[in-house]
């Protein structure tokens, strides 16, 4: 349903001389989902989760620079094409909750993006879902608390009948009960045929479902893994990232990975992980790994077998 290939973003800006320079935010990524997956699409804050996600439904900033391919049921997405496709066959469950339109009441937000059924019928269902009573449907944003306006957008994309929905945090904000009808929601949704892609930064919460686990960091994908590939010690892993991040759950060690993720303007010129890898030697810092095919799984790590 969605292929990304070699795509990167980078921005221009100034340096502290004020002179221009280039960052690259999203370096070579690649990465696919089919009809009826769920992939998950974890990295930490900064990683270039959102921006990817922006590229993906062509609303990324002006002074974006973009390159490499997206393809959407096997056709290259173009502008024009992303622009007919937004909000009816992909549909985004935005970060920020200051996407819902502050002058319209939340159920006819929810209802205008109906495309196939009944607009109130699924509007009330899905608000019903939630325990939101027939009340808050005519509330405006500024009148909700944050998890209600979570669940509100959560509402507008799952309605939609969009065949690929891309969920950027969909669940902070939001109780307990309340993120696992969400999580539940993308499971049925995917069931029903629809390709889901759901970023986070929760990797436990990612693993109770999707089929498979793409990990950013510092703007490239590391590792994609197969769900059933966390599990143990993480030997199945990849790439020492995804490992340390394992290792760093609570019910796996709670060993932290000490140091910090580069940032887009300070990239090392060799592997992006390297300055902090335990296996890295002179030819990881020089060189910058290629993506690989590894037990029906990628990964950019060359001692990974
Ligand atoms: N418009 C922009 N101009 C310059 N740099 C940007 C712009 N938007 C994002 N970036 C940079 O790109 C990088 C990735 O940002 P992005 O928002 O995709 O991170 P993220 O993984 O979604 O983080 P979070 O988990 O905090 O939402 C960051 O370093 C950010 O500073
Ligand atoms: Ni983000």
């Amino acid at each position: 349903m969605l292929e990304v290939s070699e795509l990167s973003i980078s921005f221009n800006t100034l340096d502290r001389h004020l002179r221009p320079k280039k960052m690259e935010a999203i370096h070579k990524l690649e990465l696919s989902i089919d009809a009826g997956e769920i992939l998950a699409v974890v990295g930490s804050s900064g990683s270039g989760k959102s921006l990817l996600a922006h590229a993906i439904l062509g609303i990324l900033p002006g002074n974006a620079q973009v390159t490499g391919t997206i393809r959407f049921k096997g056709e290259k997405l173009t502008a024009e094409r992303q622009e007919g496709l937004r909000g009816k066959e992909i549909a985004l469950i935005p970060q920020s909750v200051q996407y819902l339109d502050p002058l319209m009441r939340v159920g006819d937000q929810v209802r205008q993006a109906v495309r196939r059924g009944n607009p109130a019928e699924l509007q009330r269902k899905a608000f019903s879902k939630y325990k939101l009573s027939d009340f808050v449907a005519k509330l405006f944003p500024f009148q909700l608390s944050g998890g209600m306006a979570r669940k509100v957008l959560v509402s507008t994309a799952t309605v939609s009948g969009a065949q690929l929905l891309i969920a950027d945090e969909p669940t902070p904000g939001l109780d307990a009960p309340s993120m696992s009808e969400t999580l539940s929601r993308f499971k049925q949704l995917a069931q029903e045929g629809c390709a889901v892609m759901l970023i986070t930064h929760d990797i436990e919460a990612a693993l109770t479902v999707a089929d498979r686990i793409a990990v950013l960091y510092a703007g490239t994908v590391v590792e994609i893994a197969p769900r059933t590939d966390f599990t143990g010690d993480g030997q199945r892993l990849r790439h020492p990232y995804t490992q340390a991040l394992w290792r760093a759950l609570p019910g796996n060690g709670f060993i932290p990975l000490p140091g910090a993720q580069p940032l887009p303007d300070a990239l090392p010129a060799g592997c992006v992980f390297a300055p902090r890898c335990s296996m890295a030697t002179s030819e990881c810092e020089r060189q910058a790994p290629e993506s690989r095919m590894v037990r029906s799984g990628r990964v950019r790590c060359i001692h990974s077998d």
